[in-house]
């Protein structure tokens, strides 16, 4: 199943330095074994903002909320989800 997400990032002004390079760190790996397994195929930085539009293929929603309650970035982000469905006009390659 494919969903558009947003994500928000609010992480706190004082933060220690370190806690944020080591979530920063965390997150970017997480991010890129999930994108390796063809599973984030899409990860677009929002001009201008500390946000993202990503596309997701997972298996359902279970699979969704365990992705995105696994980021480490998780308790410091607003997400949106919009599940994605065929369109009827989308011609086939
Ligand atoms: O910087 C972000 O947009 C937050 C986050 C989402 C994926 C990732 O690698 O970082």
């Amino acid at each position: 199943m494919l969903y558009h997400i947003r994500m928000d990032v609010n992480l706190p002004p004082d933060l220690d330095p370190e806690e944020r390079a080591d979530l920063l760190s965390r997150e970017k790996e997480y991010s890129q074994e999930l994108q390796r397994e063809g599973k984030w195929p899409h990860l677009w930085r929002i001009a201008g903002e500390y946000a993202n539009v990503s596309v997701v293929d997972l298996a359902d929603h279970d699979e969704l909320h365990s992705v995105l309650s696994g980021l480490p970035l998780f308790p410091y982000m607003n997400i949106e989800v919009t599940p994605l469905a065929v369109h009827p006009n989308k011609i086939d390659g």
